[in-house]
């Protein structure tokens, strides 16, 4: 089978590697649809994040969908053929966390295009057969693929607890921030404010919705958002561009009592914060770090038209052209770019 792998000195090319046999629990994935994360452009440009560094041959990529064409000997033989997303961490199932449910903070984890784990970028993925989850025949690949980073915003939502006629602002309209706020709205939060530095990017949050947006290359955040909000804040926001100053702003922008959810990766991780005005107010401060227990919902969302995913796509590439689709996401207009290996 073909796949895309990333050197250590950053040469993103095809290979050919033989096709995995899945084990008992697995099931074995054609992989058809594969989101480009940042994550993945990250590795591509730089050769690590934080810790993980790129420093053995990686195959990039994380938001995949396909089709099961075979599987181990204790999955059901009646899965062949069915459709399915891959949710790319797959915990150690014995520590503390995962037995409490949150999965999602095992230090175990094996996840996708995460040095040394490989990723989807690859006709092959074998796969736990309990974290490849059906897709409704209404569900595209693409929408699949990108129930991942959905699942960052229905974790988002939930950390946060937000709900009917919440006030929220989300700073950052990249695929996270974007997709946070089609899970907020779900939810019911009415009044979404917006912000960025890119207007092409604003100009999509508001044309998917958003009913302020905030231009901070322009604007001053704090004021803009006590214009919208009569001076009073927002109930909730959510910090999605690890941008410094978005991430003091947030602290100004949310009303006394209100919630704010840190989700962007500060570039060193950090950011001076005034400690007594989160006491004074008596913020909520959540981090939200991936998701656990989300891609059920996340796809009853897309079943259900509850979200759109698809807006954010702006072009589409096969693995023979993953370079140049590498290259065109590291555009700062782009929001997602996916990798089509197969029709759905
Ligand atoms: N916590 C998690 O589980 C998790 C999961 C995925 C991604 N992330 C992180 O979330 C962040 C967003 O991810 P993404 O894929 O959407 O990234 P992205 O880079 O595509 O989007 C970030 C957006 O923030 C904008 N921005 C830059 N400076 C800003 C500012 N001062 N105010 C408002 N917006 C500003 C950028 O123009 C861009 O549109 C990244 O830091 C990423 O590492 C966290
Ligand atoms: C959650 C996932 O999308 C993110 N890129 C990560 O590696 O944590």
């Amino acid at each position: 089978m073909r796949v895309a792998v990333l050197s250590p000195d950053l040469e993103l090319t095809l290979e050919e590697r033989d096709r995995p046999t899945p084990d008992d629990d697995e099931v074995l994935v054609r992989i058809l649809s594969v989101g480009i994360c940042g994550s993945d452009v990250h590795y591509y440009e730089h050769g690590r994040i934080g810790d993980y560094v790129v420093d053995s041959p990686l195959v990039l990529g994380h938001e995949s969908a396909g089709e099961i064409v075979a599987v181990g000997e204790h999955v059901d033989e009646s899965r062949v053929g069915e459709r399915v997303t891959l949710e790319p961490g797959v915990p150690c199932r014995r520590c503390e966390h995962c037995a409490r449910g949150e999965y999602n903070l095992c230090a175990d984890v094996t996840f996708m295009a995460t040095p040394p784990d490989d990723g989807a970028f690859a006709e092959y993925v074998a796969w736990p057969a309990d974290f490849a989850y059906a897709l409704p025949e209404s569900v595209s690949l693409d929408e699949g693929a990108l129930v991942e980073p959905l699942s960052v915003g229905v974790h988002v939502a939930r950390r946060a607890n937000v709900g009917v006629g919440d006030s929220v602002l989300i700073t950052g309209c990249g695929p996270i921030g974007l997709l946070a706020m089609e899970v907020l709205r779900a939810a019911g939060a009415t009044d979404i404010i917006v912000s960025d530095v890119v207007p092409e990017k604003l100009a999509l949050a508001e044309e998917r919705g958003a009913d302020t947006v905030i231009d901070v290359s322009e604007e001053n955040l704090a004021e803009a958002v006590d214009a919208a909000t009569d001076g009073r804040g927002v109930d909730v926001v959510v910090e999605a561009s690890g941008a410094p100053p978005a991430v003091q702003g947030a602290f100004d922008a949310v009303r006394r009592g209100g919630s704010v959810v840190l989700v962007g990766l500060a570039p060193d991780g950090e950011v001076p914060l005034d400690t007594n005005e989160i006491i004074d107010n008596e913020l909520d401060v959540f981090g939200s770090f991936r998701y656990r227990n989300t891609y059920p919902a996340a796809i009853d969302l897309l079943a259900d038209g509850a979200v759109d995913v698809e807006g954010i796509i702006d072009f589409d590439a096969t693995l023979e052209a993953v370079d140049a689709a590498f290259q065109r996401a590291q555009n700062p207009e782009t929001v997602k770019g996916m990798i089509r290996l197969g029709d759905d």
